[in-house]
């Protein structure tokens, strides 16, 4: 079976932030991921990680104003200094906590600028933050997101996001295949990642529809966990769902099956 890692942005939300890495490891995870760790001094993220024997295996850059609405700054022309700014702060995180990798989010294509102008936008500053990871060891990924749950978003294809990675060129970055979000645009999820793999550099996953637990939803993730095996996906597989139960331990049934 592949490697899991918990989301703690959605799994373990019974407990405050901090307090979710003990209930991972409790759960049997030895891995977690979240989203942004930046309410929080990198010190204590990473004492949480540390004291609950767990490796931080993944989160995101700095997505702008995510309470108002922004999803990501990696496309919007005129917010560059602020992405790099951005950057610089994740990899101060990311080497605190350890962390191998750290996701973009391109962000809302914004009105009155071409499809061309974002995608040059977000393929410099993808080579930027590639290129101020790569001395620290750390990869950078580039998510696709359906834009039926966040519309308007820039990259919402995994083929999309594969084409952009592949422009931008560089070693260290990768896409971020969230089998969630692949079901809700693509499907075809086996095919496509046997397609994709040597430019997968981290996996996410929920049931569809609903972004529940495995099992609530209609995709084979027996099937298909075991499929990453066969295809030779050594890398994490990250639990990104809404558990459905009053609490996450009650939706691990995939996880101890
Ligand atoms: O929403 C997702 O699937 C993600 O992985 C990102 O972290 C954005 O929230
Ligand atoms: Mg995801």
């Amino acid at each position: 079976m592949p490697r899991f890692s918990a989301n703690l942005s959605m799994l373990f939300q019974e407990h405050p932030f901090l307090e979710r890495f003990a209930a991972a490891a409790r759960a049997g995870f030895c891995a977690v991921e979240f989203q942004f760790p930046y309410d929080w001094p990198a010190g204590d993220v990473a004492r949480a990680a540390r004291e609950a024997g767990v490796d931080v295996v993944l989160f995101n850059f700095p997505a702008g104003d995510w309470a108002g609405g922004e999803r990501g700054l990696g496309c919007l022309p005129g917010r560059e200094a602020e992405f790099r700014a951005g950057v610089a702060r994740a990899i101060d995180y990311a080497r605190a906590l350890g962390c191998p990798r750290i996701n973009c989010l391109a962000g809302l294509a914004p009105s009155g600028e071409t499809a061309e102008h974002l995608a040059e936008t977000l393929i410099d500053n993808l080579r930027h933050a590639a290129d101020a990871c790569a001395p620290h060891g750390i990869a950078v990924l580039l998510e696709a997101i359906n834009t039926r749950d966040v519309p308007g978003f820039f990259v919402d294809r995994s083929t999309r996001a594969a084409e952009l990675v592949a422009a931008a060129g560089r070693g260290n970055l990768f896409i971020q295949y969230d089998l969630y979000h692949a079901q809700v645009m693509e499907g075809d999820l086996a095919n496509t990642l046997a397609r994709l793999l040597p430019q997968i550099g981290h996996i996410q996953f929920a049931d569809n529809p609903g972004r529940g637990e495995p099992g609530s939803g209609e995709i084979n993730f027996p099937w298909l966990f075991a499929e990453l095996d066969r295809l030779g996906y050594t890398g994490w597989v990250g639990a990104e769902y809404r558990p459905r139960g009053a609490d996450t331990e009650s939706g691990l049934g995939w996880l101890r099956a």
